[in-house]
Parts: C-alpha cells; sequence; structure tokens
C-alpha cells in the first residue's frame, strides 16, 4: 500500500541531488529553501527517530550530525542503497510509510521530507495512527511536504505550471496525493496529535505534531 510510485525514483536517483539543488527548472520552486526545510525538520525532533522515504539520505545527514539515533524506512531499492552506502552505521530497512517493521525500540520522533503525499487521504489517516500507537505522550511526527490551503489553490498552481510549460510538475501533481491543510489537520487530530503547520516555500509546508 502506497507503493505506487516508488519504481518512479529508480530513474531519479542519480539526478535527484541536482534537482534538490535547484538545476531542474521545474522543481527550483518544490526545493527552493531545501536544506533550510531539512534543517527545520532535525531541529524539532531529539533521540531515537524513524525517517520515512529517507532518499539519498539528506535529511539522514542533519539528524546524524545533531547525534540522533535514526532508523531509515525506505521502499525504492536504489535509494536504499544510496543512503544505506551513505551511512553504514545505521539501520536502513525496507519498507513504506504503513508497512514497516521497527522491533524493540523506544521511537521518540517519525519524520520524512517530501514523502507524505504517496500515500491517499484515507492512508494518511490510517498510518498517523499507526504512528500514534508507536509513540509515547508528546512523541512527535514532523513531516514536510508539498500541501496547499485549499483544493482551489491546488488547481491555481496547477494552472501556474501548465502556463509556464511545466508539464512534468503538472504531471506530478495530478499524479500523486497532494492534500489541504484543512484534510491534513482533521486527520492529525483524529489520530489524537496536536498539530501546527509553517509554510516554508510555495509548496512545502512543515507538519508538527505532538501527541496528546
Ligand atoms: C522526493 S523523494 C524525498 C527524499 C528525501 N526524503 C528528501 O527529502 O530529499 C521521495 C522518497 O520517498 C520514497 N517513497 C515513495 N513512496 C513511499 C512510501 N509509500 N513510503 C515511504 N517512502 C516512499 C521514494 O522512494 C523516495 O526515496
Amino acid at each position: 500500500m502506497g507503493r505506487e510510485f516508488v519504481n518512479i525514483f529508480d530513474g531519479w536517483a542519480d539526478s535527484y541531488d541536482a534537482s534538490v539543488s535547484g538545476k531542474d527548472p521545474e522543481y527550483r520552486d518544490v526545493f527552493n529553501g531545501y536544506e533550510t526545510i531539512l534543517n527545520e525538520v532535525a531541529q524539532r525532533v531529539s533521540g531515537t527517530i524513524i525517517e520515512f522515504g529517507t532518499g539519498t539520505g539528506n535529511l539522514t545527514a542533519k539528524l546524524m550530525e545533531a547525534g540522533f539515533s535514526v532508523i531509515g524506512i525506505e521502499p525504492n531499492t536504489k535509494m536504499l542503497d544510496v543512503t544505506a552506502k551513505r551511512f553504514p552505521s545505521i539501520q536502513v530497512i525496507d519498507g513504506d510509510l504503513l508497512e514497516f517493521k521497527v522491533v524493540n525500540e523506544h521511537i521518540d520522533a517519525i519524520v520524512s521530507t517530501y514523502v507524505f503525499h504517496h500515500l491517499t487521504d484515507e492512508e494518511k489517516g490510517l498510518a498517523l495512527k499507526k504512528y500514534a500507537n508507536l509513540l509515547s505522550k508528546n512523541g512527535k511526527v514532523v513531516f514536510a511536504d508539498t500541501v496547499f490551503l485549499t483544493e482551489a489553490a491546488k488547481q491555481a498552481q496547477i494552472s501556474k505550471e501548465r502556463n509556464r510549460g511545466f508539464l512534468n510538475v503538472v504531471e506530478d501533481l495530478e499524479r500523486e496525493y497532494y492534500t489541504t491543510i484543512p484534510i491534513l489537520e482533521e486527520l492529525f487530530t483524529e489520530a489524537g496529535f496536536q498539530v501546527e503547520f509553517v509554510k516554508m516555500n510555495d509548496y512545502v509546508w512543515l507538519m508538527d505534531a505532538t501527541k496528546k
């Protein structure tokens, strides 16, 4: 479940770091302030952390630099290999946002950047309930991802990208499950979290949730 987009990353593993550093004009706005976004996520957590969708390990690096204990979970074999080779001292295991096995660990926080939109809204709700069961009171979920204020704002952004010929971004926005702040607020609250949202760029919002 939630793995329908995993193969797309086979073709992106080698060029992903060029995209996040702004070399792909189509994705420049999506990754605007990428380093700040990763730092902001890392600053809001501590302890033993599950990171979903490690990709090439850029958020993992921030968490490791801060001295945290990281368990990486990544469904794409190529991406998993990149993170595992970059950080041989940590566990990077095959799994996804919904299906993962973490044995005998006390988990303080769950993080991800540019990943949560791979789940439908229904799956997002199931995943958040699963995370709530794994965390103790005051445990944290901190995600950063493309989110829109409203469905109308999403459609306006798709039109803007179509008008400037950024058809890869249009395809991405129409293919995957980019959702809205009110829907996410409801899903986090229903799962037992208190959540706040912080706008990071034209696409990305940070979701900082604390288990009640
Ligand atoms: C856009 S990349 C983000 C990588 C990294 N987190 C970053 O911020 O640079 C998305 C990552 O999520 C992974 N992914 C795709 N579907 C997933 C799922 N259902 N659960 C967890 N990770 C998933 C992809 O394989 C890819 O490594």
